[in-house]
């Protein structure tokens, strides 16, 4: 247990339901399109973390979204699987045509409500915005049982008008009514007044859920996405990573924990599989091309690594003093202590018994001396580095080997091949040609022939550096030989030779370290 047990936890939990618009508002951010093999491949996902419902498109947008709703309605079959529609009937026909598939369809209707859009965008009064809405709805449960109302903007709308048209809406027969902050313009205590009233005040409120729908463009997606559940709201919109319309929505991944996490506080239950949290932040990453920043809560690189040594010293006694979800619990592997400059003995002695030696306390204090010069100079000291100075190697030292010359080609629909020449310090030459799945890996094969050396690649990025045609990739890699972890480098204008020379610092390194441990093999080390 990593964080205190709180009150109330054994109370019997109510259940807010999970609607995920990843494929919808977050498809609608630039930047995040997705085709249908991809759409279909996170629909299945999604399905799999748990989530009530799937906003799968928009059907009535273009043929491409069309499809891809109703695809998604035919495959997956525990979600609801929803499609949003504009208040006219060609857009709610066509959603109710993608959705025939379904097993559990909704049509998810949208009208705006506030005098802002009303005026400026729709050009419509209040009674026609009321009118139309109802109409709609109507319409829309001709058609399908399961109909959402959203008054778009409702944030910036008069809350009697609020009362008003959802009361209608529910009349016509939406079971879901939506209260969605549409620009992210709300605060946690005025989201929780609004909702409040509206439970108090709309007519026919016990036949439907309450939903939020929050935006985040001032940083309050989902503190007021909590403040709407605390009052009343029973379903969520959210999107995995936050992704959606400009600074995104509310993220799903933050609103699961915060419930699982503080359970006496909210005793509200989610049907998430919180363990299926981070893969599926990395498939959505992986699938739009779409990094997550390091620090992002819940899924982020960072979120359970430290680097300070007060920090790690305090995790290395327990975890819950700067822990308040356990990693595993979200699916990361484990909690992470990245040795770097803000390290500490602690850490450092904890990593070198790891590698299997023991250090007396003198040893420890050269060692670290020397790690934080290292330290200094490097983003990150792996376990590699660890080693090389435990064997007193110099951590600048490069070579042995270098690049005489690289040729790699490839042709769509054939195999890649490279070819590599190296040169030793010492003179000696070495030679391989490979082929491979794309000239990276074939040079790559090259490379483990020529130095006689496997790795076992975990991660490959190549990134643009500078601007331009010309702009310089910076490779990046990591690695494992010999069960220890290794990363190099490399930076070029081509893009393949960034990648060889990466590769290169890794053998290089792994090479040394060899030669030094032949020669002072690894063992207990005391002063
Ligand atoms: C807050 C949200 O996220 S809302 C969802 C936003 N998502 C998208 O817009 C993505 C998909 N959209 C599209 O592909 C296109 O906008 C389409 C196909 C839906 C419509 O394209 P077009 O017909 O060319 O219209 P365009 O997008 O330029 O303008 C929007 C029209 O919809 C109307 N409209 C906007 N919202 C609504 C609504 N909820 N109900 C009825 N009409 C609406 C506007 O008044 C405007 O009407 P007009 O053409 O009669 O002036
Ligand atoms: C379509 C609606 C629910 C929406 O995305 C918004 O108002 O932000
Ligand atoms: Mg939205």
């Amino acid at each position: 247990m990593t964080a205190p047990i709180e009150p109330g936890e054994s109370a019997p939990r109510e259940r807010v339901l999970i609607f995920d618009t990843s494929l919808r508002d977050g498809e609608q951010a630039p930047g995040y399109s997705m085709n249908l093999t991809q759409k279909l491949a996170f629909a299945h996902a999604l399905s799999d973390l748990g989530v009530d419902v799937i906003e799968a498109g928009f059907p009535a947008a273009s043929p491409g979204d069309f499809e891809s709703v109703r695809q998604i309605a035919q495959r997956v079959r525990r979600p609801i699987i929803c499609g949003l529609a504009r208040c006219q009937s060609g857009d709610i026909e066509s959603g109710a045509r993608a959705l025939e598939g379904a097993e559990h369809p909704r049509i998810h209707l949208f009208l705006s409500t506030s005098p802002i859009h009303r005026e400026h965008k729709l050009r419509m009064s209040r009674e026609q915005v009321l009118e139309t809405a109802i109409a709609s709805v109507r319409q829309a449960r001709t058609l399908c049982d399961d109909v959402e109302f959203s008054a778009e903007d409702a944030l910036r709308t008069e809350p009697e008008f609020l009362v008003e048209i959802f009361s209608a809406a529910i009349a016509a027969g939406a079971s879901t009514i939506n209260i969605p902050d549409t620009v992210g313009y709300t605060t946690p205590n005025e989201i929780a007044a609004l909702f409040a009233r509206l439970k108090r005040e709309i007519v026919g409120i016990e036949r439907a859920v309450m939903s939020a729908h929050c935006h985040n463009d001032l940083g309050l997606a989902v503190a007021n996405s909590m403040a709407a559940i605390e009052n009343g709201a029973r379903q969520v919109e959210c999107t995995i990573n936050g992704i959606g319309e400009r600074a995104g929505n509310a993220a799903l991944e933050e609103i699961v924990m915060l419930l699982r996490t503080r359970p006496g506080y909210y005793n509200i239950d989610t049907g998430i599989d919180s363990t299926r949290l981070y893969p599926t932040s990395r498939l959505l990453a992986s699938l739009t091309g779409q990094n997550v920043q390091r620090n992002k809560a819940v899924v982020g690189e960072n979120a359970f690594a430290h680097e300070s040594g007060i920090h790690q010293h305090g995790m290395l006694r327990h975890r819950s003093t700067y822990e308040v979800m356990k990693p595993e619990d979200v699916g990361f592997a484990r909690t992470n202590l990245v040795l770097g400059k803000h390290s500490g003995r602690h850490a450092l002695r904890e990593r070198i018994e790891h590698l299997g030696l023991q250090v007396d306390d003198v040893a420890l204090n050269s060692v670290f001396e020397r790690f934080k010069i290292l330290a200094d100079k490097k983003k990150e000291v792996f376990d590699s580095d660890v080693e090389a100075l435990l064997l007193g190697l110099d951590p600048d030292a490069q070579g042995p080997w270098r690049i005489e010359s690289l040729h790699a080609s490839s042709q769509v629909g054939g195999a890649a091949t490279a070819s590599v020449r190296l040169r030793r310090n010492d003179g000696i030459q070495a030679a391989a040609n490979a082929s491979g799945d794309g000239p990276v890996h074939a040079t790559l094969r090259a490379l483990e022939i020529a130095t006689g050396c496997a790795l076992e690649v975990s991660d490959f990025q190549i990134r643009s550096v500078s601007m331009g045609g010309d702009a310089q990739g910076q490779a990046s890699v990591s690695v494992f030989h010999d069960a220890r972890e290794y990363r190099g480098r490399g930076a070029s204008t081509d893009i393949i030779e960034a990648a060889a020379l990466a590769f290169l610092e890794v053998l290089n390194r792994i090479h040394r370290n060899q030669a030094a441990a032949d020669t002072a093999p690894l063992r207990a080390i005391n002063a």
